[in-house]
């Protein structure tokens, strides 16, 4: 659908320079979502694969970031092998509503209510990102850190719309609970894509 370089702004690669590759299409459906004209993947033309390798080449900072969309609705086996092949880092943003593919060295995993992970997701995530839209969220975030492995790193992330209600109920959670972490999509703060 898209790609450009810019700064990670969420969870736990947060600042560092990335090169962008949104793919097109999502059938999840998020009410919320803040891409959702990735939705329909026949609007957005394909692209070779070796000509994002060769553009992800150009750039200084060596990692793409794969998202969508949802990207787990394709193969990325063939993708993420061309990257790697080229000395690029490959992360990617998936609600895990597909099984894993490709290889990655890094995942995040943000499961949806309205279309949950498939299991075999949860042992791959390096984080996971709950997105907190309301109070009964952090229940259902718990839920699904009992289900990654021991070192994926927990992030509890407010929906951008309703940011300014959720802080103070993120914070004292965090306080609390201190093996969640706050993400934020500080790329919204910076103005940057
Ligand atoms: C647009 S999604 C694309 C990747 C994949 N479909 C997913 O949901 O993980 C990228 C990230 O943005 C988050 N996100 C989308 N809309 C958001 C919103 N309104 N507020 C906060 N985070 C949002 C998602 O949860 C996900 O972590
Ligand atoms: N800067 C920046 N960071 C991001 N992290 C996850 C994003 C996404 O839409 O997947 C995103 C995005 O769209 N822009
Ligand atoms: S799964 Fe991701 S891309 Fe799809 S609707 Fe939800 S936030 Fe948007
Ligand atoms: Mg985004």
């Amino acid at each position: 659908m898209e790609a450009f370089y810019t700064i990670q702004g969420e969870g736990g690669n947060t600042g560092t320079a990335a090169y962008f590759i949104r793919l097109g299409g999502c059938d999840v459906g998020c009410h919320w979502c803040d891409v959702k004209e990735s939705w329909d993947a026949e609007l957005h033309p394909l692209t070779p694969i070796n000509e994002i390798v060769e553009t992800a080449k150009t750039f200084p900072g060596k990692t793409v970031v794969v998202t969508g969309g949802e990207p787990l609705l394709y193969n990325l086996h063939p993708l993420t092998a061309g990257l790697q092949d080229a000395g690029i880092r490959t992360m990617i943003e998936t609600s895990g509503a597909y099984p894993l593919s490709g290889h990655w060295d890094w995942v995040c995993l943000s499961p949806k209510k309205f279309k949950a992970p498939d299991a075999s997701v949860y042992p791959f995530a390096d984080e996971l990102k709950v997105i907190i839209f309301n109070k009964s969220d952090f229940a259902w975030a718990e839920e699904h850190a009992a289900r990654v492995g021991a070192t994926c790193k927990l992030y509890l992330q407010p929906e951008w719309s309703k940011a300014g209600q959720l802080m103070p109920l993120i914070v004292e959670y965090v306080k609390n609970n201190p093996q969640w972490r706050v993400s934020l999509q500080t790329h919204k703060y910076m103005d940057i894509p």
